[in-house]
């Protein structure tokens, strides 16, 4: 349309502003790292519906899907708990933090999860690792997660995926493993976790 169309009224700078702003976010994913969970239930089949799940989510991808790992429960009495089965994903997403973990409740609620002791069995939990090298100490939402850099059920599979990973403000995730070693977090070559496609 030609600009001197009369009745095309003049858009305001401030407007301009807000859509360039969102046309770069949506055109500049961020990547984000997720931990993913379960020691309850069919654990395979509920860690690759959490899986699909996220990439069902509008503004979403899951961009690489680590081996699975059957590992001791951390941060509990030997022997109360059954073990887990954990993998780590890494997404892109344009998504901001702040979604991205609403959408990890809703899908524990997908599946049932029930919250009533503090690292209690679990169908599934869906853990925000990383966002982009986001640092935040805000409990609704702590960026990177606050317990990540100490757990190996976690680096161990992420530094599958990215081994040059970093926990932000912490460090390489390949040096808070070799400090901390792997015991605990056993491959499980038989069992496999699909990319959705
Ligand atoms: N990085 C994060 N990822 C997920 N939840 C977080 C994060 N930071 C803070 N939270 C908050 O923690 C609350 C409790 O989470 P959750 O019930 O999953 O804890 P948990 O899995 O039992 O233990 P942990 O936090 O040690 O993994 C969530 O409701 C959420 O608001
Ligand atoms: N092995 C293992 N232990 C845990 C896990 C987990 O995913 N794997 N999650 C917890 C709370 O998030 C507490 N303890």
């Amino acid at each position: 349309m030609s600009s001197s169309d009369p009745t095309v009224q003049p858009v305001p700078i401030s407007v301009v502003e807000q859509v360039d702003a969102a046309d770069v976010t949506l055109s500049n994913p961020k990547r984000a790292v997720i931990s993913l969970g379960s020691n309850l239930g069919n654990r395979l089949e509920i860690l690759q519906g959490a899986i699909d799940a996220l990439e069902d989510t509008p503004g979403l991808r899951v961009k690489a899907v680590s081996p699975v790992y059957e590992t001791d429960p951390w941060g509990v009495e030997p022997g109360t708990q059954a073990t887990y089965f954990n993998a780590v994903v890494l997404i892109k997403t344009t998504l901001p933090p702040s979604s991205l973990l609403e959408r990890g409740h809703a899908i524990e609620e997908a599946f049932e999860r029930v919250r009533d002791e503090r690292w209690g069995p679990r169908t599934i939990d869906v853990d925000i690792v990383a966002y982009q090298d986001v640092v935040s100490d805000d409990p609704h939402l702590t960026l990177p997660h606050p317990r990540a850099h100490e757990r190996a059920f976690v680096l161990v599979p992420w530094n599958d995926v990215d081994p040059q990973a970093e926990v932000p403000g912490r460090g390489a995730v390949a040096g808070l493993l070799a400090a901390m070693g792997q015991e605990g977090v056993r491959v499980r070559t038989d069992l496999e976790l699909r990319l959705p496609e």
